[in-house]
């Protein structure tokens, strides 16, 4: 049964406005975690340490001060915020999201609410408006991550067992909506808010907070776009409240895991899957050897995927302490840019086809197209017959390979709506997109809007 839920959804979800119509286009972005963690890069006195290297403070055990005077420390030479938004550009992001303040609570921007922040270190400007100038002269939108989590702040309380923990909160509180109405009056262009430490329970406790202050940033920042990870309701439930009603703009969930390819469930809300190259590393670890690394095709399938679903996919980078990226990071870019190149029409401004996903990969369908359906190919059947369940009363005009346009691929058809696709002679390795055509309005997947 319904409970009464007070401080539960803000704003009636999915968006259908311009703002949260852009974010959905995107599909495709770029996580940026810097911060003093990336000065150690995961070892410290000697030893390295293969947990994530943004958590190297709690796994080696350091003391606040030893790790906050780490802000002494920082200055990234090699930062050059256009070729950082170049290099995005090239790898074919639509939008980039920046840690301004991980856990460890240093602020990549001058805050006027704390000394921890970029002013009081070598480097010394303002990194964080130098990175969002640099990206949106590309054309890039830009979004900002926050965590709510302060190990370095006096009032940072897990639980609130005593008056003291809770009138302590009460100030962290004032200090994270004075921090975040900062960011949003200096950086005017910033698109959204990504929070991030908000499972705790003293932020469980404090739902009424979190609805009024999303509710304060909207106001403020009209289209902002807010990740379900910043909210509670009144009752400690998060990203969804008591009656399992989607909060913020979209649900963000899927860190570093994606739904199951099948499920249908996810593409009825906005979400964003974001991921790893390495298995668990967000901030720069020196050490890459430790685990997997993701390859071009892994990324480029996970993107597909999520695309596939309704989601978006917001792919990892995390730079040195000295403000370039590894060699790794860099082909990757250039390697996944590639593929973007030539196949982005299947990805910016599509989602979810409406259809069962079969074995050959995953179908899109451009959110503004109600006869071209893409199929996304990284499984080549061994007949080269690509079977096509579509909607029952579609009738296939032509299909043929992205890559070449002009030559109609064979088609035989199986029963009322599903065919099989011939493409034998496909020579690339990658994975290629087949264009399938409709005789007729694709009807499930209209009806279902
Ligand atoms: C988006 C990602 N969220 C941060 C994180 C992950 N975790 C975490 C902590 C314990 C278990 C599983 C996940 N804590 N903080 C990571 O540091 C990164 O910022």
């Amino acid at each position: 049964s319904e409970k009464e839920v007070k401080y539960g959804q803000i704003t009636e979800l999915p968006r259908q406005d311009d703002a949260m119509k852009k974010w959905r286009s995107n599909r495709f972005g770029q996580f940026i975690h810097w911060g003093l963690y990336a000065i150690p890069g995961g070892v410290w006195k000697g030893k390295t340490y293969e947990y994530a290297a943004e958590f190297l403070k709690s796994s080696a055990g350091i003391s606040t001060a030893t790790w906050d005077s780490l802000q002494y420390q920082f200055n990234p030479i090699k930062f050059n915020a256009m070729a950082w938004a170049k290099m995005a550009k090239a790898m074919g992001v639509k939008y980039a999201t920046i840690t301004t303040k991980h856990h460890e609570g240093f602020c990549l921007w001058p805050s006027e609410y704390t000394d921890f922040d970029i002013e009081n270190t070598p480097y010394g400007k303002d990194l964080l408006g130098e990175f969002i100038e640099a990206y949106n002269a590309e054309g890039i939108d830009v979004s900002l991550y926050y965590s709510v989590l302060d190990w370095h702040h006096p009032d940072w309380r897990y639980k609130l067992n005593s008056e003291e923990d809770k009138e302590a909160f009460e100030r962290l509180k004032i200090f994270t909506k004075n921090q975040l109405l900062e960011l949003l009056d200096r950086y005017p262009t910033v698109k959204g808010l990504w929070f991030d430490g908000t499972w705790d329970q003293c932020w469980k406790d404090n739902g009424q907070f979190s609805y009024e202050l999303e509710k304060k940033l909207k106001e403020k920042h009209p289209g902002l776009v807010v990740n379900s990870r910043m909210r509670a309701d009144e009752y400690g439930s998060r990203h969804f409240d008591s009656n399992g009603v989607l909060m913020g703009d979209y649900e963000s969930g899927y860190e570093r895991r994606l739904p199951n390819p099948w499920d249908i469930e996810v593409t009825k809300n906005d979400w964003e899957c974001c991921m790893t190259i390495p298995e668990n590393q967000w901030g720069y670890h020196k050490d890459w050897t430790l685990t997997h690394i993701k390859t071009a095709n892994e990324l480029i399938e996970m993107l597909v995927q999520c695309t596939s679903q309704n989601g978006n996919f917001l792919l990892n980078f995390g730079p040195t302490g000295e403000g370039d990226f590894r060699e790794e990071e860099v082909k990757l870019a250039k390697e996944i840019g590639d593929w973007m190149d030539d196949n982005s029409s299947a990805i910016y401004n599509c989602g979810y086809a409406g259809l069962k996903k079969q074995g050959w990969g995953y179908f899109t369908q451009n959110n503004d197209s109600e006869t071209t359906i893409n199929m996304v190919v990284f499984n080549k059947p061994i007949n080269g017959k690509y079977r096509v369940k579509l909607n029952k009363g579609s009738v296939i005009k032509k299909a043929y390979l992205l890559s070449k346009p002009d030559k109609a691929l064979d088609l035989e058809e199986i029963s009322n709506g599903e065919y099989f696709i011939e493409a034998k002679k496909v020579k690339t390795k990658d994975p290629f997109v087949i264009i399938i055509e409709l005789e007729n309005k694709d009807s499930k997947k209209f009806h279902q809007k």
